[in-house]
């Protein structure tokens, strides 16, 4: 019998300490209204980008998110390593104040063939040894919601790198790949994530998917776009279990507020 590694996930990095310091985290900043749990997601990383105009939303938002701080004080502290893209949205006064700070800008233009965050994923790709990237998780801020188009790229950048842990976040939710290669346990963060939950064969249909821990699980059903997709799924307990033939597309929604204890309440 065929048997096939385990790969587990696990969104503590919306928790204010994160229980897997086993991961190394990357954050990409896109060119959408940055999430409001940023901050956070910038102290859990160790290597922060901006894709091209992801730079401007920096600059201008993350002083935003911190009202009673001098704004300059606010973004000499959020400093990204690195910009890179085809530089035909970062304003020039955002890339002149990051350059002077010491962040590396590498302007792709010649590139029009594939998008700022593809050009940003890449980076990080050839920079970690193959050993390293199982434990290497790349997170993207502000890659859903806005324009479909963009967010059908982002979606691609998950199968183009598809050997590379990425999850996709926005305020509302977050995505990442499952690939077939592995099976799966989800360890859901209740205090920050769920139950709104949808597993979506994107790319190309899925004979037999099963699951466990859903209000809707599957039980070698078959999926595709024109038949059935499972969304609007409800994540029952705190473990989920995935195994298909196919990659599948995770997604959970995210909650507002982070929920109290009753006894803190
Ligand atoms: N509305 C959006 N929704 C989702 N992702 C976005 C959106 N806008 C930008 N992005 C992401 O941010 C990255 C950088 O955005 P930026 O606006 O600099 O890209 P661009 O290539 O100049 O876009 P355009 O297609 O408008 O020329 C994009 O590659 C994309 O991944
Ligand atoms: C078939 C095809 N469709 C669209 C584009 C345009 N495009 C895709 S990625 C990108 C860079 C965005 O920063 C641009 C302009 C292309 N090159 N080829």
């Amino acid at each position: 019998m065929l048997v096939m590694d385990l790969m587990t996930h696990s969104s503590s990095f919306l928790l204010p300490t994160d229980s897997r310091p086993s991961l190394t985290y990357a954050l990409v900043i896109l060119n959408q209204q940055l999430p409001r749990f940023t901050p956070l997601l910038w102290k859990h990383a160790q290597l922060r980008l901006c894709a091209d105009g992801g730079a401007n939303r920096v600059y201008d938002e993350l002083p935003q998110l911190f009202p009673h701080e001098n704004p300059l004080d606010v973004r000499n502290r959020y400093k990204p390593d690195l910009i890179k893209g085809d530089m035909d949205s970062i304003r020039t006064e955002v890339r002149d104040f990051y350059a002077s700070l010491g962040t590396k800008v590498v302007d792709e233009s010649h590139d029009q063939d594939t998008t700022d965050l593809h050009k940003c994923v890449a980076y990080i790709c050839d920079l970690t040894p193959d050993q390293d990237k199982s434990n290497l998780c790349i997170l993207v801020a502000g890659a859903l919601g806005g324009r479909f188009d963009h967010e059908a790229g982002n979606i691609n950048v998950l199968y183009r790198f598809s050997n590379m842990r990425i999850i996709l976040l926005s305020d509302d939710c977050l995505i990442h790949l499952l690939p077939k290669t592995h099976h799966h346990e989800i360890y859901i963060q209740s205090s920050v994530e769920g139950p709104h939950c949808g597993l979506i064969p994107v790319g190309r249909p899925s004979g037999k998917t099963s699951t466990t821990g859903l209000q809707w699980d599957l039980h070698d059903t078959e999926m595709s776009f024109g038949g059935l997709v499972s969304t609007s799924n409800i994540a029952k307990a705190s473990k989920i279990t995935v195994r298909s033939d196919s990659d599948l597309l995770w997604t959970i929604s995210i909650k507002k507020q982070v929920q109290k204890i009753p006894s803190e309440v």
